[in-house]
């Protein structure tokens, strides 16, 4: 508690009231006690050293020197130690330092005179005049600092204090400047929220436009961040899908970051890189926090993806979304029960993805591979049952990694009894939506980004705004805000379904793909690739891919389609069928050219009745009479490739992908069924 001085009082005429100058009075009388003594010492001086003692010329040059020396030493520390004051302090300071050492100097050389005793007395009573007004004069009577903008200029300006910055520089709208502080002082006691509230305050620019980004090899350097204005208070329109038939590989635009920047997000990592596929990205947000939109963006970014099947579960307002989105989806679930099944489903899942990866040499899903299964999205809205089991969450997050699964896991509270501490190390991202306050945010965010400045406590007013922390992303950005695109659903799923009507992909079939069964998710999300089926058709020029046991996906029978969700309408496609006068299965085994034999006599008899086209679906009464192993759909779509060479081939690749024309039967078999023949 600060010590009240005695004998100091004065009446506040504009309160009307009596106020205590608190604290020690030395520094009012220190002063003009010293100017006092430095007159007493300037005349000893003078009669021992200077003007009264008859030095010579030489004894004058190096007494001279020694009070000049002292006189610039204590004039420059004065100015110095002065800088983090208020100017007028500053100047009183320093006209007392220069006074004293001037009228010593003069003093002690050229002796006392009436006319210099004066000048100095005078000059001593202003400064020491001038220091007590400043300090009298600077607040309510205590000795704390005078008003808001005095204590926070001179707050920043201790800053200089303790750190040195360097020139600012315009970096994409932001001022950035170097700051290095002195040996011994943490570059992070600037990043504290008084700290940086005082510089925003000093500087006019919107709370949280100050960033502090420190430097990770030293504790001394970083850089100070000053956005002038908040760029993502009206937020940029949705510029349309990212990549629409690209690998699903390539980044998804997922929001700006303040600065205009996209923030991209990598779903399956990039192992040239050494970046690690995400796995389980955490999405935090209140309700009303822009959650949903941004789902619904990436749920149609990954579906625009050639190579990914997407999983859209919703269990609270699942039915609210368009019927046009829902239909648009691989895999809809809009029951909580039926979402938490496929959940449970999706581990037991795991081993069989890997089984379908490794064998054929990949340590994890590869984009462009075709051979690894499609990459699966998988997002749910309301996750805080799965998220509170940190057993289940490590698992999932653990396992599903490599194997080409994506899991985002939505929940609106992060508070300590709905979720365990080690969330964050568990997952391989995060987003932090507007939360109640920044200790939510905390919960998932890490320490040196909430540190650095982050503060998503904007709950819902600002919806969109979010903080992301995402594999491939440059951690110094993870503090830096950012928002997703003005929301446009209409647009968004417009472009998504005139994308997937553009590449002959049906966008009712996948409505009909019921939830999966409990660990047999992913056959029926198979089933509803159409194009990815397709493009294993074209393994017909891989001369070992029918050689891998792991390679195939479970063949789908079009007759027996995989159960169906009892709450959607059952659509399936139709699909013409070409009678086979095959016997019923009888268990031997078949040779390859066997088989190839019963593939030709079915095409040729097809031909007779006038069919013109065959697709390897329409061979599904062979797959049963041969067995699954025996003829697999590479095995199949290779078969059907070898028809299609040699110098009278019996196929033709259609320009629909998938599909073989039949040509008319030339009297020579293909080199296929040279054996055979
Ligand atoms: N980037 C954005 N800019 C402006 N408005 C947005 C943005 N993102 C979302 N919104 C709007 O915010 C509102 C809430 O969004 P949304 O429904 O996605 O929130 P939510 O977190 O899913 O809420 P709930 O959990 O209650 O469903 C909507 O009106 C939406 O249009």
């Amino acid at each position: 508690m600060a010590r009240q001085s005695r004998g100091i009082r004065g009446t506040d005429v504009a309160r009307g009231a009596y106020r205590e100058v608190k604290q020690s009075p030395w520094p009012y009388v220190i002063p003009p006690i010293a100017a006092v003594g430095n007159l007493i010492l300037s005349g000893i001086l003078s009669l021992i050293w200077g003007a009264y003692a008859q030095p010579t010329v030489w004894e004058v040059a190096w007494r001279a020197a020694l009070v000049l020396g002292c006189s610039a030493a204590i004039v420059w520390t004065t100015w110095g130690v002065g800088r983090a004051r208020k100017m007028e302090l500053r100047a009183a300071s320093l006209l007392m330092a220069t006074g004293s050492c001037v009228g010593l100097f003069v003093l002690t050389f050229r002796g006392w005179s009436r006319d210099s005793v004066l000048v100095y007395l005078l000059v001593m009573v202003t400064a020491s005049i001038l220091l007590a007004t400043t300090k009298l004069l600077r607040g309510d009577g205590t000795d704390a600092r005078a008003n808001l903008f005095g204590e926070l200029g001179e707050r920043v300006k201790e800053l200089q204090d303790v750190g040195q910055t360097g020139r600012p520089k315009v970096v994409d709208g932001r001022i950035v400047t170097h700051t290095e502080m002195v040996p011994g002082a943490d570059f992070n006691s600037l990043a504290k929220p008084d700290v940086r509230t005082a510089i925003a305050s000093a500087l006019d620019v919107p709370p949280g436009g100050v960033r502090m980004v420190r430097n990770r090899n030293t504790p001394r350097v970083g850089r100070m961040e000053v956005s002038p204005v908040d760029m993502l208070e009206h937020p940029p329109a949705w510029p349309g899908l990212s990549a629409p038939g690209g690998t699903i590989g390539a980044p998804i635009r997922l929001a700006v970051y303040q600065t205009g920047a996209p923030i991209p997000l990598l779903l399956p990592g990039n192992p040239a890189a050494g970046q690690n596929p995400i796995g389980v990205l955490l999405l935090l947000g209140q309700s009303g926090s822009g959650k949903t939109e941004l789902q619904l963006m990436l749920a149609a970014e990954a579906r625009s993806r050639a190579d990914s099947e997407v999983v859209y579960i919703d269990g609270r307002k699942g039915l609210q979304l368009p019927r046009a989105f829902r239909d648009a989806m691989h895999v809809f679930i809009h029951r909580a029960d039926e979402g938490e099944r496929y959940l449970d489903g999706l581990i037991p899942d795991v081993a069989k993805r890997a089984g379908q990866i490794g064998g054929h040499g990949h340590e994890q899903w590869t984009a462009g591979c075709r051979r690894c299964p499609p990459f699966r999205v998988v997002i749910v809205d309301e996750a805080s049952k799965f998220v509170e089991s940190e057993d289940t969450l490590v698992e999932l997050a653990e396992s599903v990694r490599s194997v080409g699964v994506f899991v985002l896991l939505g929940i609106q509270r992060a508070t300590g009894d709905r979720m365990p501490t080690s969330v964050r190390t568990t997952v391989g991202g995060v987003i932090c939506m507007g939360v109640r306050d920044v200790g939510e945010g905390a919960r998932v965010l890490s320490e040196e980004t909430i540190e650095a400045g982050a503060d998503p406590g904007w709950k819902n007013r600002k919806p969109g705004a979010l903080y992301a922390e995402l594999p491939g992303t440059d951690p110094d950005d993870w503090s830096l805000p950012g928002r997703t695109f003005k929301p446009d659903r209409d647009a968004v799923i417009a472009e998504l379904v005139a994308h997937l009507a553009g590449t002959g992909q049906s966008t009712t079939t996948p409505a009909a793909a019921p939830a999966p069964a409990p660990a047999v998710p992913l056959p029926r999300a198979a089933a509803a690739m159409p194009e990815r089926e397709r493009a294993g058709e074209d393994d017909a020029d891989d001369p070992d891919a029918d050689n891998d046991p792991e390679l195939a996906p479970p063949p789908v029978d079009p007759e027996c389609p995989p159960d169906a969700d009892p709450y959607d309408p059952i659509t399936v496609p139709v699909r013409e069928r070409i009678p086979l006068d095959l016997d019923p299965e009888d268990g031997r085994q078949y040779t390859p050219t066997e088989i190839r034999l019963m593939v030709r006599t079915t095409i040729l008899a097809a031909y007779e009745r006038g069919t013109r086209q065959v697709r390897p679906s329409n061979f599904a009464p062979l797959v049963d009479k041969v067995g699954d192993e025996g003829l697999k759909p590479p095995t199949l779509s290779k078969i059907l490739g070898e028809f299609c060479q040699g110098p009278a081939p019996l196929l033709r690749r259609s320009e629909d992908r998938g599909v073989y024309e039949i040509l008319p039967p030339q009297g020579s078999p293909s080199p296929a069924l040279a054996e055979a023949a």
